[in-house]
């Protein structure tokens, strides 16, 4: 089976797009962040897409676009937070590569998300929602999406680990238990 692509999954805020590059450029992959493949091909921002057009327009565009990226090989792709939790998206990434799934806990996210404003799922009508509000939002989401995030062919907390050192385990773990090759 084919397994020439690393997908990262995990919540809003746990450094799928941060780490996927750095990650790419170790193993000497390619790398492409989903959410940027869409923004370049709509020429707008997720904000935008999700304002313009709902949720249910943007969850199929991903869909279309993940579907063209799981031709490529020897690619890291960061996913979206959400993109595993569709069916049809996670069997064809288990098919067609290694998903990697950076766990954060509620309370870790909220620390990178606070102050954020560019994620539609983590928006508030008056703008200025409370650490419980937000916390709330959070937990939601996160446990409903548990289920698929733990479908992952491996699994790596990033709340307190420096992106380097989360980089460093991921390679061990991929080289020794995936047999990835550095290119
Ligand atoms: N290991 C980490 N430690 C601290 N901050 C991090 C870490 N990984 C990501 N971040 C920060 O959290 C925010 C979200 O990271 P990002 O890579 O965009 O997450 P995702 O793509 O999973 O939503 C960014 O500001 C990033 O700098
Ligand atoms: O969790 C989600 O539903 C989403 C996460 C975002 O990606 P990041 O996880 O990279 O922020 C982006 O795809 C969109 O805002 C939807
Ligand atoms: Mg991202």
């Amino acid at each position: 089976m084919k397994r020439d692509l690393i997908f990262l999954t995990g919540f809003m805020a746990s450094g799928k797009s941060t780490i996927g590059p750095i990650l790419a450029n170790t193993i000497g992959w390619d790398f492409l962040d989903l959410d940027k493949v869409i923004e370049e091909k709509t020429n707008k921002k997720i904000v935008e897409i999700f304002k313009e057009y709902g949720e249910e327009y943007f969850r199929k565009l991903e869909s279309e676009t993940l579907k063209e990226l799981t031709k490529l090989s020897k690619y890291v792709i960061s996913l979206g937070g959400g993109t595993i939790e569709n069916e049809d998206n996670l069997n064809q990434m288990k098919k067609s590569g290694i998903l990697v799934y950076l766990e954060t806990s509620p309370e870790g996210a909220y620390r990178r998300l606070r102050f954020k404003r560019d994620r539609p799922a983590l928006l508030f009508d008056d703008n200025e929602p409370t650490k419980e509000e937000f916390l709330k939002r959070i937990n939601t989401i996160l446990n409903r999406r548990l289920k698929y995030y733990n479908q992952a062919d491996l699994k790596i907390n990033t709340d307190n680990k420096p992106v380097g050192i989360t980089v460093d385990i991921l390679v061990k773990i991929l080289r020794k238990d995936f047999h990835i090759e550095e290119n």
